[in-house]
């Protein structure tokens, strides 16, 4: 089990008291499976999001990540794992306006102190069906392609855990169910624990698994 939330409550200051984002809620993703989160706005998608990628810490419960219990880490360390083992791909693609494809995913290996990338770099662009563009800037890639570039340049420290935020949010239907296929494909090859959090119905057929969080819990699961 490569994500693993135990009893996770995440409150946030609202007013005089507090507001529960997360109550009390357990998930766990299994590794090689796309697992899609669903549920309405405000319901603690991106919440969930925040604290499986060690950007947040809960108030209470555990975030395991490839076995390490990370409320065990000391910042450094929370950071680290967060680097080496767990890939964030966000709406938009934020990519580096000056770099190329191939470098915008080697920055990443040289962040992990893991050389110059050069070879993986190429092997994940090739993956995700962009070989022949490594050496366009993010200007002369189309939405669909950048976005591309942004789940090869979160693959790129081969993570452990996917995470993933309304990916296809700037494209169209198509290039947003090409986008899609190439998760669950990218999923399946790569082993990753991955979470998908869409607004998309169409998006659920490619997921092994839908959960949906309403009101900081999770109301249902099944197959996708
Ligand atoms: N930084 C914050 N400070 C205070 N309240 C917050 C913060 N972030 C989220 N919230 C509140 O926590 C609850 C859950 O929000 P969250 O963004 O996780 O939901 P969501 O399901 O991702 O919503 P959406 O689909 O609109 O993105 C909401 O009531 C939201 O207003």
């Amino acid at each position: 089990m490569s994500l693993h939330l135990v009893d996770v409550t995440l409150t946030y200051p609202d007013g005089d008291g507090r507001l529960t984002a997360l109550d009390d809620m357990s998930l766990e993703v299994p590794q090689g499976g796309l697992t899609a989160v669903v549920g309405p706005s405000g319901s603690g998608k991106s919440s969930l999001l925040a604290v499986a990628a060690t950007l947040v810490a809960p108030d209470r419960g555990r975030v395991v990540v490839a076995g390490t219990d990370t409320g065990t880490l000391d910042r450094a360390d929370r950071a680290a794992l967060r680097r080496e083992r767990i890939g964030i791909v966000f709406q938009q693609p934020n990519l580096l306006p000056s770099l190329t494809a191939a470098e915008q995913l080697r920055v990443m290996a040289h962040l992990a102190g893991r050389g110059h990338g050069e070879r993986r770099a190429m092997e994940l662009l090739d993956a995700v069906g962009l070989a022949d563009l490594a050496r366009r800037r993010p200007h002369q890639l189309s939405g669909g392609q950048r976005q591309r570039v942004n789940i090869a340049r979160a693959l790129m420290n081969d993570p452990a855990v996917l995470l993933v935020d309304e990916p296809t949010s700037a494209l169209d239907h198509e290039r947003g169910a090409a986008v899609l296929d190439l998760l669950a494909v990218l999923t399946r090859e790569r082993g990753t624990a991955t979470v998908l959090v869409t607004h998309d119905r169409a998006h659920l057929e490619r997921a092994d698994r839908t959960v949906t969080v309403r009101d900081g819990r999770l109301s249902a699961a099944g197959s996708g």
